[in-house]
C-alpha cells in the first residue's frame, strides 16, 4: 500500500448563499472529481449546437502553483444527452480567484433542459510541473537509435 497523500485544502468563496447546500463533493471514496452545479434561477434550454457559459456560484483559489483544477464533462450528461463542455476541457490556473463557469455545449441532436443546481460537470485537482524553456540548436541524438521517435508523429506509426 502507498501512502495515502494529504488532501490539500482549498479555499472555497460562495458567490450565492444557495450555493452552500449544494457544495461540491466527492460522491464516493475513490471519486477522483467533485460535481459541479448549474447556478441557474430557471431552466435553461440549450437548442442543438447551442453552447452557453453556466456559472456555479463559486470561486476556488488554488494558490499553489504546482496544482490546477480541471473541469471535465460527465460521462452521463455527455455520452446520453450531448451535453458537453464548449472548450472541451476547462483548465483552472491556481492563482484565478474569479467564479467558476462551465462552458456547456449541446453537441447533440435534441433540446437539453438544465435544472438549476443540477451536477453539470466536475472539478478534478491535479499536480502540476511548471517547466522553464532554453533554447538550444538542436536535439541531443545520442541517444536516438531504432526503435525511436524522433520527429514522427501524427500516425507516423500506423494504424494497427
Ligand atoms: O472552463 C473554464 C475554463 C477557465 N475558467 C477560468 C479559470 C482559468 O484560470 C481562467 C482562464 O482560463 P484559460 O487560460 O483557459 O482561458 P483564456 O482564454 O486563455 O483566458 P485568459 O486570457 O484569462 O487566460 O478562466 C473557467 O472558469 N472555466
Ligand atoms: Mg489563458
Amino acid at each position: 500500500m502507498t501512502a495515502v497523500p494529504a488532501r490539500p485544502r482549498l479555499a472555497v468563496r460562495l458567490l450565492d448563499e444557495r450555493m452552500r447546500d449544494f457544495m461540491p463533493r466527492y460522491a464516493t471514496d475513490g471519486s477522483a472529481g467533485m460535481d459541479l452545479r448549474a447556478l441557474l434561477d430557471a431552466p435553461l434550454t440549450l437548442a442543438p449546437g447551442q453552447c452557453e457559459l453556466v456559472p456555479t456560484g463559486l470561486a476556488i483559489h488554488i494558490a499553489d502553483p504546482a496544482l490546477a483544477g480541471m473541469i471535465l464533462p460527465r460521462s452521463g450528461l455527455g455520452h446520453k444527452h450531448g451535453i458537453v463542455l464548449g472548450n472541451l476541457v476547462g483548465l483552472i490556473d491556481s492563482d484565478y480567484q474569479g467564479e467558476l463557469m462551465i462552458s456547456t455545449w449541446n453537441r447533440g441532436n435534441a433540446p437539453f433542459t438544465i435544472e438549476p443546481f443540477e451536477r453539470l460537470a466536475q472539478y478534478v485537482l491535479v499536480p502540476v510541473v511548471r517547466a522553464e524553456l532554453e533554447v538550444v540548436e538542436d536535439f541531443d541524438t545520442g541517444h536516438r537509435g531504432t526503435g525511436q521517435r524522433g520527429t514522427g508523429g501524427f500516425g507516423s506509426s500506423g494504424r494497427h
